[in-house]
């Protein structure tokens, strides 16, 4: 730390720590800026605001002609919906929680699931991202709320964390764990996570089958400046951190439908033939995982 870093730090109230590597404040910097339509029209759907892909089939008889004016609003909100669902399947596997409990979403990105796991349990959810500005709008989409006693996003990296040891009832990484070591991360929840308690993830990892990342997913990782980890790479790093898989589920003809109609939409941002080739040619999989914390 240089002197002119500490001088700020002690002429500020809450003192965050900059980004522990220059890579993490590169993706800092990527979500401080990022304001990609797809992202923002589907948030202001009902004000859940998603930084992960959808799952389920499309409801057709919502959307109706392709021919009428109100046709892309009703797209965008499907689109949303699916992205919520998404959500759903990761709460509903963190397990019974109570109003009392604390929940550590890592990587909370714009707060929407945050949002929802305490619109389910009425429990306390901490975030954390790199990102100032998504803290800012996930405390704010809070704030308006009025559950900000409740909900609160912080700018902090998410292997060294300030929860306290045996803190949190569950915790879970949506679309988050692409951006760090595993090992490292799967420390970090370890610790947090009370004996007893569930750790969930849904992610995009390469398929050890296919034998080695496809051009595809090398695609993805250089739109997204992220680094996908293989399947096997996260159930071992689970197992050399005290977490026990109780369920691995394989979301990739689940989550098919979503892209296929992404794909036709006015918000495609060019990564959508990535995502369906390597989950059609099976080198890349959208996985499920929740674990016991023993
Ligand atoms: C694709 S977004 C997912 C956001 C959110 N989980 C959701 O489902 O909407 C990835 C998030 O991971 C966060 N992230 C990446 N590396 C991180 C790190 N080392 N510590 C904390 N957050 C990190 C980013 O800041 C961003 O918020
Ligand atoms: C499954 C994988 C590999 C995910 C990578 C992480 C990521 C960027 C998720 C979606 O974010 P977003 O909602 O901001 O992306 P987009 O703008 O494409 O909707
Ligand atoms: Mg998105």
């Amino acid at each position: 730390m240089t002197s002119t870093d500490l001088t700020a730090a002690t002429t500020t109230s809450v003192f965050i720590p900059g980004p522990a590597t220059p890579y993490q404040g590169d993706i800092a910097r990527y979500w401080d800026v990022e304001a990609r339509p797809v992202n923002l029209r589907l948030g202001d759907v009902d004000g859940l605001y998603h930084h992960h892909y959808g799952i389920g089939d499309v409801d057709h008889a919502a959307l109706g002609d392709p021919g009428d004016s109100a046709y892309e609003k009703k797209l965008i909100a499907e689109l949303h919906r699916l992205e919520s669902a998404q959500a759903e399947v990761l709460l509903d596997h963190l397990g019974p929680i109570g109003r009392d409990d604390t929940l550590v979403d890592a990587g909370c990105g714009r707060g929407g699931s945050m949002v929802m796991a305490h619109q389910r349990f009425g429990c306390k959810v901490e975030g954390v991202t790199l990102s100032a500005k998504q803290a800012e709008f996930a405390n704010q989409r809070a704030h308006e709320l009025g559950i900000e006693d409740h909900v609160r996003a912080r700018v902090c990296n998410m292997l060294g964390t300030p929860f306290e040891t045996g803190q949190a009832a569950a915790s879970w990484n949506n679309e988050s764990s692409m951006y760090v070591d595993l090992h490292d991360l799967f420390a970090e929840h370890s610790r947090v996570l009370a004996v007893g308690g569930r750790y969930v993830t849904i992610t995009g990892c390469w398929n050890p089958r296919y034998g080695q990342p496809s051009k595809w997913v090398s695609q993805i990782n250089a739109h997204f400046e992220c680094n996908i980890h293989s399947r096997r790479e996260y159930l071992r790093a689970m197992a050399d951190n005290r977490l026990v898989p109780q369920a691995v589920i394989d979301l990739t003809p689940q989550t098919l439908p979503y892209w296929e109609l992404r794909a036709t939409s006015s918000l495609v941002t060019g990564i959508e033939e990535a995502f369906i080739n390597s989950y059609k040619d099976g080198s890349f999989q959208y996985v499920l995982i929740a674990a016991d914390r023993v």
